[in-house]
């Protein structure tokens, strides 16, 4: 059991240059072992929401709610480049975000990278590996500490789209085995329809649109239906944007 719940959130950002109200009282459920995306336009506040459930940033006002079971649940995050660290091998960089003198971590550590097909990589470095692969072993480090939730924020966005393709179908297929709470960011609705159960497209400050994607999986994004529920989708928030920047009317 895993939720995530977020609760009347609002974000202001203060700087020389004034106040920013980036998240505008924000609330929604995100339930146990589903994968949902957030999606919006760039600099609607995506990542600073994916932050501040995470922890990293504070919200000014509202909360942030991580259950698992009676636990709070423990959280991973894959960012948008592996970050990983050059001078240790893809081994010792899954074995520094393991807890100190852990008897099992190795074990934990070749699990993970069994999860992702990259067991054999594990003596290598960073630079020995391709794009796709380095963010391969980023997920498989997220997996490796044994989260009950998953944050992704824009994991495929810098790498080439057959790659991107590829990860996507393999994300898929480690959450149908996993089934962990995933929260996923993108920019992409393709990408977004594709992945998820539920989308929450955000702008301005608000969630705008709270989607239920209820497509077969495994989906590609060359599926028919995967096409034409990522048109919907994207008309739909043109149309959701288009009224947003009206005027209002008395
Ligand atoms: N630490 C900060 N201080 C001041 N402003 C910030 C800070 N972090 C983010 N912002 C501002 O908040 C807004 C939302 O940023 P955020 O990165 O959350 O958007 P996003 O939707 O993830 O965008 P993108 O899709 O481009 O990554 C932006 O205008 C950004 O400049």
């Amino acid at each position: 059991m895993a939720t995530v719940t977020v609760d009347h959130l609002t974000k202001t950002f203060v700087s020389a240059g004034g106040e920013q109200t980036v998240l505008d009282d924000v609330s929604f459920e995100i339930a146990d072992r589903s994968f949902v995306s957030l999606v919006g336009p760039s600099g609607c506040g995506k990542t600073t929401l994916l932050n501040i459930i995470s922890g990293v940033e504070h919200a000014t006002r509202g909360s942030v709610r991580h259950v698992a079971g009676d636990h709070e649940a423990k959280l991973a995050y894959v960012f948008q480049e592996p970050r990983l660290l050059p001078w240790r091998t893809i081994h010792d960089n899954l074995m520094y975000v393991q807890p100190r003198g852990d008897a099992d971590a190795h074990d934990r550590v070749m699990e993970a990278l069994e999860l992702v097909g990259l067991a054999d990589s594990a003596r290598k470095w960073p630079s020995q590996l391709s794009g796709g692969q380095q963010q391969r072993i980023g997920i498989a480090r997220a997996f490796s500490v044994q989260p009950d939730v998953l944050l992704m924020d824009e994991p495929f966005s810098h790498l080439d789209a057959i790659t991107a393709r590829g990860l996507r179908e393999h994300l898929q297929e480690l959450w149908g085995r996993t089934r962990k709470t995933v929260v996923f960011v993108t920019h992409d609705v393709g990408e977004a329809v594709e992945l998820s159960d539920r989308i929450i497209m955000l702008a301005g400050g608000h969630v705008v649109e709270d989607l239920q994607i209820d497509l077969a999986r495994p989906r590609r994004a060359s599926d028919p239906d995967v096409a034409v529920l990522e048109s919907t989708v994207l008309r739909r928030f043109e149309e959701l944007e288009a009224a947003r920047r009206q005027p209002a009317t008395v």
